[in-house]
């Protein structure tokens, strides 16, 4: 995600300060490591790893008059802090902040692809990418059929140690990841939900087994929030209307999916559906040079395709006495 960011803002000629997040920082240091030895400058590529001071570090980044720019991934409401700490001095900012992605299979879809490309949505990086699909509707007709598939496919997979060649899945980043999906969990089964899969944590790890929850109700916690963790979340619709205001109500709007045959319904909800990224017929959208970004509260801009116009501003310079009537 750093490259998706550094890449636009090297192009357009800027130099980075990156504060990557306390949990995972050896990707970035390894990408200035890597930089250093392909000749980039000292001081193009800078990296502020901390644990500590992390909000002062996050207000000098955004109220500096030196810094021009601020891009942001992570979760809306520290976006929104950042967002207000740069308006001090009018900084340009894009964001890239949480998701809470639809994923709609209707009755006219190719149930076995659909199946695929839910396990690849949901279950990639164990369900933590902000793309990963989070609420996942499935019309009546096939509703029955994609879930015993799908939970017969995740009941398959192997958690453990990711240097073994027959694991599936890895851990989550840190203990409280692993809180939040069984607290997703329990609020969905005390509310009617049935498990046909997983549903609990390996003791003393943050390892969480790959879930499968069906007939998940509207008022679920999941429905309003992302679990960024391996919970696949079913519910059953019965008409395009009804799954679309089902996937729209919701504050924020980054990635949704939806597999159809109809090639009138695919134009149809993919234009109705309130995100910035739509896969129509895949459950996976992330490429280097797509537009990236969400709509509402998941964020301004784009990254990626479009991504050098966030670091860049438009001069006009008008000529005049050039001799020419
Ligand atoms: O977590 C957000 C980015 C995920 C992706 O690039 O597919």
């Amino acid at each position: 995600m750093i490259t998706r960011k550094l890449g636009a803002a090297l192009a357009a000629g800027c130099t980075a300060v990156i504060k990557p997040p306390p949990e995972t920082p050896f990707s970035a240091l390894a990408l200035a490591e890597l930089a250093t030895r392909a000749g980039v400058p000292d001081g193009v590529i800078n990296i502020v790893p901390t644990l500590k001071n992390v909000v002062e570090v996050g207000k000098e980044m955004c109220e500096n008059k030196i810094i021009k720019k601020v891009t942001f991934t992570g979760s809306t409401p520290v976006a929104k802090l950042l967002y207000g700490m740069a308006a001090s001095t009018l900084k340009k900012v894009s964001i890239e902040a949480g998701g809470n992605a639809p994923f709609i299979v209707f009755d006219d879809a190719n149930v076995d692809e659909a199946v695929e490309a839910a396990i690849v949505s949901k279950f990639r990086g164990s369900g933590q990418t902000c793309v990963c699909a989070n609420r996942i509707y499935v019309q009546s007709g096939i509703y029955a059929d994609f879930a015993s598939r799908l939970a017969e496919k995740v009941a398959a997979f192997k958690v453990g140690n990711g240097l073994e060649e027959d694991t599936t899945h890895g851990p989550l980043i840190h203990i409280r990841a692993v809180e939040k999906v069984a607290r997703h969990v329990d609020d969905a089964v005390a509310k009617g939900a049935q498990i046909l899969v997983g549903g609990k944590a390996i003791p003393n790890s943050s390892f969480f087994l790959p879930t499968v929850l069906s007939d998940v109700p509207a008022n679920a916690q999941i429905n309003s929030e992302e679990t960024f963790g391996p919970l696949a979340s079913l519910c059953k619709f019965e008409t395009e209307d009804e799954v679309i205001e089902l996937a729209n109500n919701t504050d924020v709007g980054l990635a949704g999916y939806f597999f159809s045959r109809d090639v009138g319904r695919v134009w149809r909800v993919a234009e109705r559906l309130e995100v910035g990224m739509v896969g129509a017929n895949t459950g996976a959208l992330s490429q280097a040079s797509i537009p990236f970004g969400g709509v509402k509260e998941s964020g301004i801009g784009r990254e990626g395709g479009h991504g050098i116009e966030e670091y860049m501003n438009t001069k006009l310079i008008v000529f005049g006495g050039l001799g020419l009537r």
